[in-house]
């Protein structure tokens, strides 16, 4: 019976997709898509898509606005109706064929990558070399899948993460979506022994980033291999703008691409 299973399969993921990003994702056919009809997705707006440069990180951006609240209602919907979460279990990985609402979140960061405003002229460092700067280089941004890769983690009030760089069998170019309750993401400096980069004085070791639900992250480069990333939500270490946020459940999809094994 594969023949039915599979029909099944492609029912429930085009019944996924529907639900995860509106009706955008109905139409399998290769026409192209009238310039006028509506965007699918609302994001703030697509028009409104902003990238700023996070000062002090090579290689890492922030959209603070990359889904819209009704758009992170889907994700989190499609995401409970994996069934991956219980009281034991707070993630969940997947890897090579991704659930159709990632395939479509993957298409997404990129267009968001492609069209979204980029800002760089915030903080030091900034020259003008750095115009044409995008969120992800373009030899990563058009590999193919953009993403084969994700974990989907869930914290509980209290719950982070420690100080970790992403394991080496994951390539460069990491995006990480949030969603539910906002968190302050730390990077750090990694400082390794044999750590030959040159650091001015002046340079941050410690930067601290503020994950809104509906942000997207994305770091490339320096800030994937020589920044670590980590969320401390003991009482008390989740303070932005000298007020200590709000903490409820957290939920966040990560995104990444395998590394092709060395043979
Ligand atoms: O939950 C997050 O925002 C980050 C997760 C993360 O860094 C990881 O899984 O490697
Ligand atoms: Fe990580």
């Amino acid at each position: 019976m594969v023949a039915a299973a599979s029909y099944d399969d492609e029912l429930r993921s085009r019944e996924a997709l529907r639900e995860a990003f509106g009706d955008s994702s109905e139409s399998e056919s290769d026409a192209p898509r009238e310039v006028a009809s509506p965007p699918p997705v609302g994001g703030a707006g697509r028009e409104r898509w902003r990238w700023e440069a996070v000062a002090g990180v090579r290689g890492l951006w922030l959209c603070p606005d990359f889904l819209s609240s009704d758009d992170q209602s889907r994700l989190l919907a499609a995401i409970q109706r994996e069934g991956w979460f219980s009281d034991a279990n707070n993630q969940a990985m997947r890897f090579g064929d991704l659930p159709p609402w990632a395939v479509e979140l993957s298409a997404l960061v990129r267009e968001c990558i492609c069209i979204g405003d980029v800002n760089v002229g915030i903080g030091p460092g900034w020259t003008n070399e750095d115009e044409d700067a995008s969120p992800l280089p373009s030899d990563l941004l058009w590999r193919e899948p953009l993403f084969d890769q994700l974990i989907a983690n869930r914290y509980k009030p209290g719950e982070g993460i420690c100080a970790h760089v992403d394991l080496m069998r994951f390539d460069d170019g990491i995006a990480i979506v949030s969603l539910e309750s906002a968190c302050v993401m730390r990077f750090s400096r990694e400082c390794a022994a044999n750590d030959t980069q040159k650091h001015g004085e002046n340079e941050p070791t410690d930067v601290p980033v503020c994950l809104n639900p509906g942000s997207l992250v994305v770091m490339s480069g320096d800030a994937r291999y020589h920044w670590k990333h980590e969320i401390n939500r003991k009482p008390g270490a989740q303070l932005w703008n000298g007020r200590e946020l709000d903490q409820d459940r957290r939920t966040s999809v990560t995104l990444r691409k395998m590394k092709a094994s060395p043979n």
